[in-house]
Order: structure tokens, then C-alpha cells, then sequence
């Protein structure tokens, strides 16, 4: 057997080996500092797996590897780059003060990440809110915080958006609470990174079931009351850009996704004659902790990913909350059946089969220039 104990490997070994002792309770001492074992050993397994991903992908400097075994190095927010000073998101709410007044929204997955913002937006101009999803103590300081700040009321209200029983009650309760909403924000999702091959029925089902079966459990019941009712509202469902293109180590994320796009261009054909309008909004990877944690666990894929989007940085959830405001306001009566992606240049950039030449530098340029020259009249 050929053992390759590079310099490089030996020092991968070394880590785990070390996390292997902190997280039996162990204490190591680096330079001055005493870094004392996490109380969840786990999370020590966590930081050295994140230094062999980062290892691999972008090796370290010498003078971070202390650093390197604490878990706090290890998930580190990787730079904007340099043109992303001619990009910088505003925060500020777009739409006029009162834009929502005397409406009510209702936000799945409101209480974290994108549907926080959104919900908060909502609220700041006027709107009643009604947030669900399964954490109701989540939900509950969600709604608590954005009340005070706003002063308009906010309702969390407890669903697992995979059973229609449990839907059918929530929107009991938010019909008890305030009427059926005139704003739908299709917002929960489930997701995780994961080789296919690895993937077992019930992983499958389980994002299925929050993404495409628990939108459609929402959104048909939803629609059914208010075409009773004879309301009009306005639908608007949250995917992501490889909705469109696919993409693997995701693909029941992928998939779903493709079908709630496909239910709300169906929907929005087929109910707008009831005064419901259905649109979509793909964003692009925006840090909040539900999607990080679960795509990019190690922190390792972050810098590539920012080299890849134009713009030169991620997104902010203000900035999908703006752009769902917008779409769910009566500035936006006419649109229906849109697909409007938000994601700083992303799909595009890794659409191009050309765009890689971005790397080659002037003086590559003028070669390459030359050589094509150089075939005129060949
Ligand atoms: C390239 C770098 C990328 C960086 C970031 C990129 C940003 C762009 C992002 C683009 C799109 C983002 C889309 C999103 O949706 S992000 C939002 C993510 N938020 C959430 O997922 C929040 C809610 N999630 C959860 O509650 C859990 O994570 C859940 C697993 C989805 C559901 O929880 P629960 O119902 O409790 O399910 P179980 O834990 O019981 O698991 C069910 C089933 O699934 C299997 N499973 C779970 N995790 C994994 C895994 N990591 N790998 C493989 N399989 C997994 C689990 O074993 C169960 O199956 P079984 O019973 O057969 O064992
Ligand atoms: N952040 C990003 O880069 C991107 C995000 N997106 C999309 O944006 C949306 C928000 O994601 P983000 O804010 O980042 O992540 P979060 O994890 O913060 O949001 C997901 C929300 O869904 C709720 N949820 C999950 N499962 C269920 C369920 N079974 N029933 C009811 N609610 C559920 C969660 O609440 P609870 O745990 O209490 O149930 C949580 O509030 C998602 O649709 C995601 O796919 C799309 C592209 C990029």
C-alpha cells in the first residue's frame, strides 16, 4: 500500500485527529489562547470537516491555522468583491408609507430569514400580518419584535404546511383573526445539500412536501376560500434561480421548485378570472441562517460563489423584501404569471459558455487577439 503523507495530508490528519480529542472533552492551548472543547463535541467534528472542505478548495495561510480549529473561524462571511462598491443594496423600503394599509398578508415561513423581512416590510406599511410555520416560539418573538416596531399587528400562528389538515386549521385561525389575507407570500421551504446517490425516500419526500406539495396545500385552499368569497388577491411564491436550470446535490430542492413555478404560470392562467393574480420571485443566494446552514454548512463554497455573481456580492433580505413588496402592491395590478429573478447577475454569469474569459488578463488579450488575426485568409 502506498502511503502519501504529504505535508499537506499529514496536517488534515492532524486536525481531525485534534477534534476528535477536544470533542472528548480535551483542551488545546494555540499561541496564548486556550480554546476549551465545545460543550457539543460535534461542533468541533464540524470546524475541522470545514478545514479540510476550505483546505482542499482554498488553502489556508500559515497564520490561520490556529484559527482554524474553532468553529467560529471555520464560518467566517468570505469577502464582497471589489465592484460590489458600485452595487450597494439599499436597505430603505421602497414602496410610500401606507402602501398596505387596511390589507392583511399572509406569510409562510415568516418568522426567519427572507419571510422575516418580508413580513416586517409588509408591516411597516400598514399591512395586518399573519405569519406560519411550524416553530411557534420562533414565530411568536417574530411577531412580537416587528408589532413594536410598527405598531400594526402581527399573528403567529403554528402550521406544518406538509399536512393540509394542519393548513385548513391555520387559515381557520386567520380567518377568526382577521379575514382571508388580500397579500399570500409562499415563502417555507426545506432544503439541504446532499450527493443524489445518498438520498433516501423519506429525504426526498421531505422537501417535496414542504416546497411543492406544502405551497400547493396552501395556495389551493387559500384560493378556494377566496374565490368562495369572491376576494381578489395577489400570490406570490418564493423559488430560487436553479428552478430553471436544475442543478445537482439539490435536486428534490430543484424539483420542487420547477413544480411551484409551474402551478403558480398554471394558476395565474387559469384564476385570474376570480381576481387572483400569481407571481414568482428566483432569488439568488442571500445569507440567512436557514439556507447556509443546510447549503454551505463549512463555509467553503462562499468565496467561488461570489466570484461568479457580477454584481460581486450576495444579496440582502431587504432587497427580496422591496421586490416582493412591490409585486404584491396595487402598483402591480397588472402583472401576473411573472417570473422575476433577483440574484446580483448569478445565472447568467454561470449560463455563458464564454464567461469564464473573464480571468484572461489584457496582455492574454492582445495574444489572443493577435493569433486570431494571424488566420485572416486561411
Ligand atoms: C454553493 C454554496 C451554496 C451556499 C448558499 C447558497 C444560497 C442559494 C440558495 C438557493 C436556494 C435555497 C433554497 C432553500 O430552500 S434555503 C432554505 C433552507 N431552510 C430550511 O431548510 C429550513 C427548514 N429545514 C428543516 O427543517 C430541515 O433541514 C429539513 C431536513 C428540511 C426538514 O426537517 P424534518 O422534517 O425534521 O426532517 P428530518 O430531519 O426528520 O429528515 C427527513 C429526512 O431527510 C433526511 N435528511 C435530512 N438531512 C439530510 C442531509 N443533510 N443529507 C441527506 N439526508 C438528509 C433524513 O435522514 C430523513 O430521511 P430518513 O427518514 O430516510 O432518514
Ligand atoms: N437564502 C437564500 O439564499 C435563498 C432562499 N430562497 C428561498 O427563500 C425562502 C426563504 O428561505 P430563507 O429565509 O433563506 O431560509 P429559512 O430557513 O430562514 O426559511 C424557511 C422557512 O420555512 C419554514 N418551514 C420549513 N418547513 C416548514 C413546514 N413544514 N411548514 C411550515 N413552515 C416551514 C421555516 O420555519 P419553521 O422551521 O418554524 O417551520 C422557515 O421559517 C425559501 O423559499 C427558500 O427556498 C431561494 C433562493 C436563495
Amino acid at each position: 500500500m502506498n502511503f502519501d503523507l504529504s505535508h499537506e495530508k499529514l496536517f488534515t490528519y492532524l486536525l481531525i485527529l485534534c477534534s476528535i480529542i477536544i470533542s472528548f472533552g480535551g483542551v488545546v492551548r494555540t499561541h496564548k489562547t486556550t480554546y476549551r472543547a465545545c460543550a457539543v463535541g460535534r461542533l468541533n467534528m464540524a470546524a475541522a470537516a470545514a478545514v479540510v472542505f476550505r483546505r482542499n478548495l482554498f488553502p489556508l495561510k500559515l497564520g490561520q491555522k490556529a484559527c482554524a480549529l474553532h468553529s467560529s473561524c471555520a464560518l467566517r462571511d468570505a469577502d464582497p468583491l471589489p465592484q460590489a462598491s458600485f452595487f450597494p443594496p439599499n436597505d430603505a423600503t421602497m414602496l410610500p408609507p401606507g402602501s398596505f394599509s387596511d390589507k392583511v398578508a399572509f406569510v409562510t415561513g415568516g418568522g426567519t430569514g427572507l419571510g422575516r423581512a418580508m413580513t416586517q416590510g409588509l408591516s411597516q406599511l400598514g399591512a395586518t400580518c399573519v405569519i406560519a410555520s411550524r416553530k411557534l416560539e420562533v414565530l411568536q418573538k417574530t411577531a412580537e419584535e416587528i408589532t413594536a416596531q410598527t405598531g400594526n399587528k402581527v399573528f403567529p400562528v403554528a402550521c406544518d404546511v406538509r399536512d393540509p389538515a394542519a393548513v385548513a386549521q391555520c387559515l381557520d385561525q386567520m380567518e377568526k383573526l382577521t379575514g382571508l389575507p388580500d397579500v399570500v407570500i409562499n415563502n417555507a421551504a426545506g432544503n439541504f445539500v446532499s450527493p443524489s446517490e445518498k438520498l433516501s425516500p423519506n429525504g426526498w419526500k421531505t422537501i417535496v412536501d414542504i416546497v411543492l406539495n406544502g405551497t400547493a396545500f396552501v395556495t389551493l385552499e387559500l384560493g378556494k376560500r377566496l374565490i368562495r368569497q369572491d376576494k381578489g388577491a395577489s400570490f406570490l411564491a418564493i423559488t430560487t434561480i436553479y428552478a430553471e436550470s436544475g442543478s445537482g446535490f439539490v435536486v428534490p430542492s430543484a424539483s420542487a421548485k420547477a413544480g411551484v413555478e409551474a402551478l403558480y404560470k398554471s394558476l395565474a392562467a387559469e384564476w385570474g378570472r376570480y381576481g387572483l393574480r400569481f407571481n414568482i420571485i428566483q432569488p439568488g443566494p442571500i445569507r440567512t441562517k436557514g439556507a447556509f446552514s443546510r447549503l454551505d454548512p463549512t463555509g467553503a463554497f462562499e468565496k467561488s460563489m461570489i466570484g461568479r455573481i457580477p454584481v460581486g456580492r450576495l444579496g440582502t433580505p431587504n432587497e427580496i423584501k422591496n421586490l416582493a413588496l412591490y409585486m404584491s402592491s396595487h402598483y402591480a395590478t397588472w402583472m401576473s404569471g411573472a417570473v422575476v429573478r433577483l440574484d446580483g447577475g448569478e445565472y447568467v454569469s454561470m449560463a455563458g459558455e464564454f464567461n469564464d474569459l473573464r480571468k484572461v488578463s489584457k496582455q492574454q488579450w492582445d495574444l489572443i487577439e493577435a493569433m486570431i488575426r494571424q488566420t485572416k485568409g486561411s
